[in-house]
């Protein structure tokens, strides 16, 4: 790994504010761990308290509104997730495409509101097993990128990071093979060179999330072009997700 690895905690629907005690352990143990970079995306209710109560690691969204305000009864905009503290939104995650039937349009109108508002993007990306067991992994995944990011960026390489999430490895203890991730990766990463250049598009971190856990993360993010992980169910405690972090730490000394 080549790069500064990024491990990204996604607490999804989970967290009341007794969860502040470990956003501050795993700060905490990120001090220490100084050659890898560590955030968490809380809740929306969570996010200012946790921007509050850490010092080193990255607070972000797990999504935003499309629009910068006005008539969205229960929806968050991108001003208001930084207002509250947020540096970056995750973006097109499988859930948020399957429960609340977001499309590729929506998903490219919301990054460039976040964009607009500064906040940094992850922006995820997956095929369904159906998908993969067609053969068409790595064209869907393409296509589903293509579509989803916003065409022009400037900065890709510090603004935007894409997060390769196969929708049957999330939650599920199975994860596609270190050859079938890096040549996901390797496809994603020829795209993002297409789409914003020779340099930026090299500096865009590719992450991969689904079933990451200490004992498979030093074979994970070991594989080609993985930049680091983005982490669900081994995030919410701050012994399982420093487990990554300190097993990211040790690949990239590698
Ligand atoms: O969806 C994910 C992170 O965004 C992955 O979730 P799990 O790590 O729980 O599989």
């Amino acid at each position: 790994m080549a790069e500064r690895p990024y491990i990204v905690g996604n607490w999804k629907m989970n967290g009341t504010r007794a969860m502040l005690a470990q956003a501050r352990a795993i700060d905490r143990a990120a001090q220490n761990l100084m050659k890898v970079e560590v955030a968490l995306a809380p809740p929306f209710t969570l996010i200012h308290a946790t921007h509050r109560e850490v010092e080193q690691i990255g607070v972000g969204a797990q999504d935003c509104h499309c629009s910068s305000d006005g008539a969205h009864t229960g929806d968050i905009s991108a001003t208001m997730a930084a207002d509250a503290g947020a540096k970056f939104v995750i973006l097109g995650h499988s859930e948020r495409r399957q429960n609340h039937a977001e499309d590729d349009a929506l998903v490219r109108a919301k990054a460039e509101a976040a964009l607009a508002a500064s906040l940094r993007v992850i922006m995820c990306c997956g095929e369904t097993e159906d998908v993969r067991d067609a053969g068409e992994a790595v064209r869907f995944v393409t296509d589903q990128l293509r579509a989803s990011l916003p065409e022009s960026l400037e900065r890709a390489g510090e603004m935007l990071t894409v997060a390769y999430e196969p929708v049957w490895a999330i939650g599920s203890g199975r994860t596609p093979t270190v050859e079938e991730i890096g040549a996901m990766h390797r496809a994603i990463r020829a795209l993002l060179l297409e789409l914003y250049g020779e340099a930026d598009g090299a500096a865009v971190r590719i992450l991969y999330g689904g079933s990451v856990k200490a004992d498979n993360a030093r074979e994970l993010l070991a594989a080609d072009e993985v930049g680091g992980a983005l982490v669900g169910g081994a995030s919410l405690t701050a012994e399982s997700f420093m487990g990554i972090v300190i097993a990211a730490a040790e690949v990239h000394e590698q």
